[in-house]
């Protein structure tokens, strides 16, 4: 159905109202919507969960209500419907009983997969990708967020429409048969073709002008809060430069770069605020988001923001690494934010309980003497909430940056004397 409606869209002649369709098309009204999980080897259920939560959490932000869950155990997902026939079977029944409108999968599907799983099922299915996208689509405000958005759905649906007709081809009976069909698909290849092409060419003029800016912004160092999706980089931002970035408890709530000029001390540097990361981030998003990552790739040092009250947090700490390794940032001066500690609990055990302890009774306490202790960056826990230990953390940042300016500029023969003066800041704050 998806790629039907995409390929109707990609054939429409005006490309102004081709490029809004594209944007705006799947504005769900928290519509009903199943997830589906799959169990691997490599995979226990705990883990599961919290993928199924993640994805819940997704589905939610995108704007669906999630009435199930459906979860399988299989070795290898199977190659034509990625669930079993059974569960499919199961599937199908309850949608129709409870009228459910979409469904989601936890992993990419592949092209055959996603159009038999239609045919068999009847009703719109999205998976991971699909789903991350369309929050993009969303959320993107700024014509640059639109234009990096738009190149990665056109990047995602590319191979789809071509594995899609190697499909059709097969079922046809292969050479030889050039129809119609073939014609009207090759158009629309070439149209997003096209189109992605035009989108890069708009993207590297912007990405140039933004480069110039970058170099436009003197002598200063430059720090960038990089994190998880939701982990509270933003109201960080918000609370260091008292600016007003859009927060809230959703997941991509920031997708454009915003940078604020901040002080600590008598020292000035400038700190973005950026898009966060999230596990399986679609490959077309990392690179269609290259220049708002040029940010991160570019920075003096950053601020690596964790949310301790998550449960999967060790996971999203190193989901983060990944991608910092990814687009070759892993190599920079570094300090790790453990936010969100007004928020965070334990299980804590009974003196007479000798149960092994779990991750889960472990306290703040012990945790700093956990691999965070040992970590080579210097750590601080926080909550950008109640902004309990904030001295200390804008200490340890007035350190790195000091450390990184006099190596950097030594000749700007500023003097910064560390103070941790609110009313100073204040009135330093507002650039
Ligand atoms: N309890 C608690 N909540 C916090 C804290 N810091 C942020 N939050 C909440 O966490 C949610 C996400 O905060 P954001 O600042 O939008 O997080 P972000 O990292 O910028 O998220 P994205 O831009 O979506 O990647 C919001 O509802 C915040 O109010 C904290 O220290 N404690
Ligand atoms: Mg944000």
């Amino acid at each position: 159905m998806i790629l039907f409606f995409f390929l109707k869209l990609v054939s429409c002649e005006n490309h102004k109202h081709r490029q809004k369709l594209m944007l705006d098309k799947k504005e769900h009204n928290y519509e009903k919507a199943i997830l589906v999980g799959v169990i691997t080897q490599n995979q226990d259920e705990d883990k599961l969960t919290e993928y199924m939560d993640e994805l819940e959490f997704l589905a939610f932000t995108a704007g669906a209500t999630v009435q199930k869950r459906f979860t399988q155990k299989l070795t290898q997902p199977d190659s034509k419907t990625f669930i079993g026939s059974g569960k499919a079977q199961e599937i199908k029944e309850y949608v129709k009983e409870n009228e459910i409108g979409t469904i989601i999968f936890d992993d990419e599907l592949s092209p055959s997969q996603l159009k038999n799983l239609e045919k068999e099922i009847e009703v719109k299915i999205l998976d991971r990708t699909n789903l991350i996208l369309d929050i993009f689509a969303q959320r993107a405000q700024t014509s640059y967020a639109r234009t990096q958005v738009e190149l990665a759905q056109y990047q995602y649906l590319l191979p789809r429409l071509t594995r899609m007709w190697t499909h059709l081809e097969r079922q046809k009976g292969g050479i030889g048969m050039r129809g119609p069909g073939e014609t009207e698909i090759e158009t629309d290849r070439r149209i997003i073709r096209d189109r992605i092409s035009l989108l890069k060419d708009k993207l590297k003029i912007i990405d140039k002008q933004m480069a110039t800016q970058r170099n436009n912004r003197g002598k200063v160092v430059r720090a960038a809060l990089v994190g998880y999706t939701n982990v509270g980089k933003s109201t960080l931002m918000n609370a260091l430069s008292k600016s007003d970035v859009f927060a809230e408890n959703k997941l991509f709530a920031t997708l454009d770069t915003t940078v604020r000029k901040v002080v600590i001390g008598n020292l000035p540097f400038l700190l973005t605020d950026t898009v966060g990361f999230i596990r399986k981030l679609p490959t077309q998003l990392v690179e269609s988001f290259k220049s708002t990552l040029d940010e991160v790739r570019e920075a003096d040092l950053l601020i690596h923001v964790v949310d301790i009250s998550h449960e999967s947090f060790e996971d999203q700490v190193e989901s983060v690494n990944n991608t910092l390794m990814e687009i070759n940032a892993h190599q920079k001066p570094m300090i790790m934010v453990f936010n969100k500690i007004d928020g965070f609990s334990y299980d804590k055990k009974d003196e007479d309980d000798l149960t092994p302890s779990t991750k889960k009774n472990i306290s703040l306490e012990e945790w700093t003497k956990t691999w965070m202790g040992k970590s080579k960056y210097p750590t601080v826990f926080i909550s950008a909430l109640t902004k309990e230990n904030f001295p200390e953390m804008k200490k340890m940042i007035y350190d790195e940056v000091m450390k990184i300016h006099i190596s950097r500029f030594p000749y700007n023969d500023f003097l910064f004397e560390y103070f941790d003066n609110d009313e100073e800041e204040e009135n330093n704050n507002n650039d």
